[in-house]
């Protein structure tokens, strides 16, 4: 890794500096990996970095001779003993299939799963009436936009919330087990109930993923002019748009009600907006139009890690040219000014020859950080 790139990784925090610079494991024994597209040999890859033995399972051969060959882990074989821990990472829609299919082949492994939902797979294995006693969900709050093995990283998992949801009957070994896990792959873990978790991820991913869906979905009657015009606001509220189509159906559909409720909520916002922007002269309408302009200010500022920790850090911009290397070399000059980059965020416009890096630095050091790069023959904002 470049010492720009070092540098850049050590303002993550220190979950990742641990995660890939010691190479011992909590977790003991075999894991058995049932899905080995994104998640699945996102899991393989960090635990063989720590050493750990993974074998790969996937319905498709084609996919987990992939994962594979990228270094997740290698095939079970029948001569293998049990593993220690089993991690389903299948789609939502077979999860209770496979969850119940793993506790049935290997009776003394502990199985999570990494489902985006969790009430609706633990209803499905308690209707079939199974023993849960082994069983432990588990949902890991990070992902991308593609699935698939190609996609997965060893850091997906790196200072991100895992979720995990025992009930009263989990056994505390069972439970350190999962824990281990999330802990080696460097997330931070949280519990919570199937219900606490869905209503959750209802608020903070779910509705979010239908909202920045169609928001881009109305940029299909934009001229090529308008859309040219495009800036970082249209970019950061349509990221997730380009998530995958299927495994959202998934999603939503098992976790209906709660989004539904926020869905109506969101469409009554929308309508007191409207009615109000509609007619600005009407007697209150303005005060309306600001209040729920402001009550979005705040709701940013609860989001960690956006507003929250970054006001500690002054931002500077850098203009840089749209040509390769230049990213590269102004952090090998941060570096050499002894500037620590605590985060970074890129600009570029679609036929612009130019974009700029955002840094976010401590308040102490930007002043130089300005002077000493104008001095380089950098240009800021
Ligand atoms: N994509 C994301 O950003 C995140 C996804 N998740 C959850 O992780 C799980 C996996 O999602 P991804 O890795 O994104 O999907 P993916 O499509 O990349 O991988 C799923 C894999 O499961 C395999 N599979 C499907 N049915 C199977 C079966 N019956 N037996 C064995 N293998 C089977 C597929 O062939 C595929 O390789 C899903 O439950 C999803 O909700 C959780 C967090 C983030
Ligand atoms: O929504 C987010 O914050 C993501 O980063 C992507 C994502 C998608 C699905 C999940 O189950 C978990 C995370």
């Amino acid at each position: 890794m470049s010492a720009a790139g070092s540098q850049f990784l050590k303002a993550q925090g220190s979950a990742l500096e641990e995660s890939s610079s010691a190479l011992t494991a909590r977790v003991r024994g075999t894991v058995h990996v049932i899905g080995a597209g994104l998640l699945g040999a996102s899991v393989g890859l960090g635990l063989r970095d720590r050493g750990v033995d993974v074998t790969l399972e996937d319905q498709s051969p084609t996919t987990v001779a992939l994962a594979a060959d990228y270094g997740a882990g290698r095939l079970r074989t029948a001569q293998d003993p049990e593993p220690s821990l089993v991690v389903v990472a299948t789609p939502p829609d077979v999860t209770a299939d496979v969850v119940a299919r793993a506790l049935a082949s290997y009776p003394s492994a502990v199985v999570t799963d990494v489902a985006s939902v969790k009430l609706a797979p633990y209803l499905e294995l308690q209707r079939r009436g199974l023993d849960l006693t082994n069983y432990v969900g588990s949902h890991p709050m990070a992902g991308r936009e593609r699935g698939g093995a190609i996609m997965a990283r060893a850091d997906l998992f790196v200072a991100r919330p895992w979720v995990i949801c025992r009930d009263h009957e989990t056994p505390a070994e069972a439970l350190a087990l999962v824990e281990s896990v999330a802990l080696d792959l460097g997330a931070t873990l949280l519990e919570m109930t199937p219900e606490e978790h869905d209503r959750s991820v209802g608020l903070v991913s779910h509705l979010p993923q239908v909202v920045s869906s169609l928001l881009a979905a109305r940029l299909l009657s934009a001229t090529e002019q308008a859309i040219g015009l495009a800036g970082g606001g249209l970019r950061d509220t349509t990221r997730i748009a380009s998530s995958d189509p299927e495994l959202w159906v998934q999603i939503l559909g098992a976790n209906r009600e709660p989004v539904v409720e926020l869905l109506d909520a969101f469409a009554q916002d929308l309508a007191s907006f409207t009615d109000a922007l509609r007619d600005p002269a009407q007697t209150g309408a303005r005060r309306r139009i600001a209040d729920l302009l402001s009550s979005g200010n705040s709701g940013v500022a609860r989001i960690p890690g956006k507003h929250g920790s970054s006001e500690r850090f002054s931002t500077i911009q850098v203009l840089i040219d749209d040509t390769p290397g230049q990213l590269g070399r102004l952090l090998t000059d941060l570096g050499e000014l002894g500037i620590n980059m605590e985060d970074l965020r890129l600009e570029h416009s679609p036929g612009a020859q130019i974009g700029f890096a955002e840094i976010a630095v401590l308040p102490e050091v930007a002043e130089r950080a300005v002077t000493d790069l104008v001095e380089l023959g950098w240009r800021t904002l």
